[in-house]
Order: C-alpha cells, then structure tokens, then sequence
C-alpha cells in the first residue's frame, strides 16, 4: 500500500527532527536521493553524465536548498551546472555548496526571464526546484514567466524535487504554469496532490526518498492499493464453495435505448467472479443479455424477488426508464451493498449510505454536487478531483468514486483511495459499463467478509471504498493487459480480467 500525506502532515513529521537539530541532515538526505534518483534516471534512459548538463530553478525557501544541495551533488560526478535563482534570496549554505562545486549561478528577472527560459531549455536535466510543501498558491511573477517561457515537451529530463512547483501539496490542484516533470522525487512520504489529477498529470513517476520522519508520520490522507494489497484483498473459492456461497450478482442495468450496457456490466462482473449474476430488466434486453452471456440467469419480478449478495444498478439507464429507476431505489432501500452508475446516480435519494458506491465521472459528478447545493462545474471538478469527491461522500453519506485518469475513491469517513493502474486506451465507450460490473461482483464476493479487510490493514467500516479501489484497480490493469500498445473495445477489458486476477492472487 501506497500511503500519501498532505504537506502539513509531512511538516508535521519533520518537526520532532527539527527540534532536535536535524533540519541540515533531513535536507542532506532528501537531495543525496534527489541526486541519486537523477543519475539512475539518466543511467535507465542511457545517458552519459560525465559532461551531461543540468540547469536547476532554484526558489528562495528549503525547496531550492535541496535543489541547490542535489546540483552540487552532480557537479561532483562531473555534471555541468547551472542555477536560475527565482526568489530575492537562497538557501545559504546549499548555495555555498553549489559554488564550490563549480556551479554558474543566474539571479532571475523580468528581463532575463525569456532569455534564461531558452538556456535552461537546453540543459540535460532541469531541476524544477522553485516552490515545495511551504507553497502558497502558484508562481508568480519572473518565475513564472520563465517557466511559461519553457515548453512543456522540453527535451532533456524534467525533475521536480519534491512536487512540481505550483501543484497543491494537499489537493493536486495545479496553479498554472506548472512545468511538467517526467519525475517526481519526493520526500519522507507520497504527497497527496501527487497522487490525484491535475498534481498527477504534472507529477510523472513518483518515487520517494526515505529521510527519517516516518515513524512520525500519522494516518495517511489518501492510500493506493498495490499488487501485494490487491493479492490478499481478491477472493478465491473454497473447496466446499458454490455459486450461491460465491457471492450472486443482481444487475439492473441497460434500456431499448441501451442494450449494451447491461451485456458489458454483465461481462464485468461475470469476469470478476461472481458465483452467479441475476439480470432484471426490459425483455428486449435480458434477450440481448442471453444472447451475448448465456451464463446469466435472467430473471423478473421486482428486487425483493431476486435473493443477491449486492446490486449493480444505471449502466446504460436513463431518466424515462422509470421501472428499472424504481428497482435501482429499491436495491438501495434493501439495505444490501449497491454499485449505482450513470443513470442511477440523478434518481437516487440524496442522502444513502457507506455501502453504496456511486461511480460517476467527472461530468456526472458535478451534476450531483448541483443538485446537492454544492457549487460545482465539470471543469471544477476536474481542477480539483480530490475535493470534489471528498464533498460528495460528505453531502450523500455514500462510497463516491470518481472516474478518470486517475480513479478517486472516498468513503463518508474520509478515507480516500487513489488508483492509477491504467491506460489512457481506457477511455473507451462501454468501459465504466465494465468498471460497474467489477465493483458489483466484487461487492457480491467480499461485501461481508470484514476479515479479510482488517488482515489487510484495513478498517472494516471503510471496506466499501477498499473495494471500489480494487475493482478500478482490476479494470486498470485489464486494460493495461488488453491494451498490447493499441486500442482495444471494452468487452476486451472483462476479457482479460481473469488473467491479471490470476497473476495478482498468484
Ligand atoms: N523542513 C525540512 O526540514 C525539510 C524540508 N525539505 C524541503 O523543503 C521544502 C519546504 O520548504 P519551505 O518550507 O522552505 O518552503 P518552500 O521551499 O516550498 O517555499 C517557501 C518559500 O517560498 C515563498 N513562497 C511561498 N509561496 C510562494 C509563491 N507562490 N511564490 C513565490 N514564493 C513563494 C515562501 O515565502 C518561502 O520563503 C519541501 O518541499 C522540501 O523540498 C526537505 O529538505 C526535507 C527536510
Ligand atoms: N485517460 C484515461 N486514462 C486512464 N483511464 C481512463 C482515462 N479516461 C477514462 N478512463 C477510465 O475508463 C473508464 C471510463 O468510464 P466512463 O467514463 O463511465 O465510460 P463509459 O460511460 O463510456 O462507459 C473509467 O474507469 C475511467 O477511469
Ligand atoms: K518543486
């Protein structure tokens, strides 16, 4: 598991080392391994360094200090250096350290900005070094006319140490000009803004340097689930298990209008291992659903007839779908864990509860956080994901899951998962028709298997949110494996699930 902090948190951490004199050797740490991480970068891309360039963008607080520190460290593996100081001052001793070792220094300004921009443009490495966790807001000014100056396709390798300057520590909102990194070192811990859009756009890999405050660091604001996490987290059946132990999937889904969604939720969740999956829907449709998964058993009745272990419910549904509306209100009033997408989401009371994860994405969200009096467009939401998700689990007491690049998830107790285990390829119509169907087998199989989370370190009470991030975790991976470098259509995603659940449970 991936754990992230927000910059308070971290400073937080570092202040028992500081108190008791530890600040030089907390910033000696941090920028050995900034260094090391840039000569193993160079190493992995086949670069020399002896006489390879590096240009650092130097800002006046310990962010420069460590970029500074880190430069120097360069210099003494024979790399050519140049510092661009942005800010009307600069960490002493670092820029001692950088003089002797044989680094040009450069002091910013107006009129040099577009100048400087070019010079830095040319370097091997850029070091973006400018503003860190003691940010507040963007650039401004000269810094950020130069870094506005510098494309964002530069061609050497762009560093950020720590986050890359005017991305939000907390949030991952991105203050513009933010110079884009292929790497991001940061330190002590994963910065929360690293690990949710827009601050992950601009983040590259993430790799952090360890420097000692770890053993202070409190409960992580946001986590991410990795393989060894997703390996104890997935079920397999027991000798004496069957299709009902399994865990049965109800799935109320798909309209005349939108046949193929039910048959791509129905593929998920039958490639996520559901015991059984049960349809409810409009005849045309469960014929489709025959059709296309004769493993489905395809039922009628309302949602009290059907015995489950969870609900799938607005894949492919709109508002004039008012039978299948009312079954999605009825699969979330019966109590059971219900994974409500797409057309659900508008047809919903307002207020639910932790076993209903919603899954909408960006567009969809801010429609729902209107309606709820919160003041959200598509394009806030997708300026700050983090936040927006975080309200609408508070505003709904529901597991609120945010579609995208990277996939948010955060429970009504605010616990918060990010997974970015995907490809861009996903962006496929039908996918999140897939993704619901994952979760709701998932749901199905693990719903009420509270030991498994609490082995797994995780809180039982939040286990809805865990199971949302595996599921989109899952369908990243999926579609990683489906992917092979090139489109791929989303039935392709369900099936390569099975494969990359086997490697994973491995
Ligand atoms: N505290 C510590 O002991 C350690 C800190 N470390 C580094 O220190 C960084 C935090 O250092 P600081 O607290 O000095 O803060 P920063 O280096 O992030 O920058 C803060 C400085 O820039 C100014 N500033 C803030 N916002 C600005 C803006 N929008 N435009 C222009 N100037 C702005 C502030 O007045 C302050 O002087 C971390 O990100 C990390 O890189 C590491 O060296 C590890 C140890
Ligand atoms: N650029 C991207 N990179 C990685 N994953 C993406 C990207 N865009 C979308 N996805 C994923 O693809 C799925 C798309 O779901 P959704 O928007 O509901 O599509 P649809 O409604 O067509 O089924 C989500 O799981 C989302 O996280
Ligand atoms: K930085």
């Amino acid at each position: 598991m991936i754990s992230a902090y927000t910059g308070t948190q971290i400073r937080a951490a570092e202040q028992p080392l500081l108190a008791a004199g530890m600040g030089a050797v907390l910033m000696q740490r941090a920028s050995y391994g900034l260094a090391n991480a840039v000569v193993h970068e160079l190493r992995a891309r086949g670069r020399r360094l002896y006489g390879a360039s590096v240009a650092v963008l130097a800002g006046k607080g310990n962010n420069g200090g460590d970029g500074l520190f880190a430069a120097s460290f360069l210099a003494a593996r024979g790399m050519r250096t140049t510092a661009v100081l942005t800010g009307d001052a600069a960490h002493p001793e670092a820029l001692a350290a950088f003089e002797r070792a044989g680094g040009r220094v450069h002091v910013l300004t107006e009129a040099n900005a577009g100048e400087l921009a070019a010079h830095v443009a040319g370097a091997d490495v850029v070091l973006d070094a400018i503003l860190g966790t003691g940010a507040q807001g963007g650039l401004r000014g000269a810094a950020a006319a130069l870094v506005s100056g510098l494309s964002n396709e530069l061609p050497g390798l762009v560093v950020a140490c720590d986050i890359p300057s005017g991305v939000d520590a907390d949030t991952g909102e991105a203050h513009a000009p933010v110079l884009s990194a292929d790497l991001t070192v940061t330190f002590g811990a994963a910065k929360a803004g690293l690990l949710a859009d827009p601050g992950a756009d601009h983040a590259g890999r993430v790799q952090v340097v360890p420097i000692g405050i770890e053993e202070h660091l409190p409960w992580p604001s946001l986590r991410r689930l990795e393989p060894a996490d997703l390996g104890r987290l997935l079920p397999r059946p027991g000798r004496r298990s069957h299709k009902y132990s399994r865990g049965v999937l109800g799935v109320v889904a798909g309209s005349e209008d939108y046949p193929g969604a039910a048959v791509l939720a129905c593929r998920g969740a039958l490639s996520a291992g559901a015991g059984m999956v049960r349809y409810l829907g409009p005849p045309a449709v469960a014929d489709l659903v025959r059709q296309s998964c004769p493993e489905v058993v395809c039922s009628t009745g309302s949602v009290a007839d059907n015995r489950v272990q969870a609900w799938l419910v607005g894949s492919g549904m709109g508002p004039g779908d008012s039978e299948q509306l009312q079954r999605a209100r009825d699969a979330v009033e019966s109590g059971l864990p219900v994974i409500a997408d797409a057309g659900a989401l508008p047809a919903l009371p307002d207020v639910l509860a932790p076993q209903v994860v919603l899954t909408p994405h960006a567009g969809e969200l801010a429609a729902l956080l209107d309606r709820l009096g919160a003041d959200y467009d598509r394009s806030a939401v997708e300026a700050n994901t983090l936040g927006a998700v975080r309200q609408a689990a508070v505003l709904t007491e529901a597991t609120v899951l945010l579609k995208g690049p990277s996939t948010l998830v955060a429970s009504p107790f605010q616990d918060f998962y990010s997974q970015a285990d995907g490809t861009p390829w996903l962006a496929t119509a039908g996918s999140g028709d897939v993704l619901a169907g994952i979760i709701g087998a998932l749901l199905a199989q693990v719903g009420s298997d509270v030991g498994r989370f609490r082995n797994a370190g995780i809180d039982p009470d939040e286990r809805w949110a865990a199971i949302a991030a595996l599921g989109a975790s899952l369908h990243g991976r999926a579609g990683t494996a489906a992917a092979e470098g090139g489109p791929f259509t989303a039935g392709r995603i369900a099936d390569a699930v099975p494969a990359v659940w086997g490697r994973l449970a491995g």
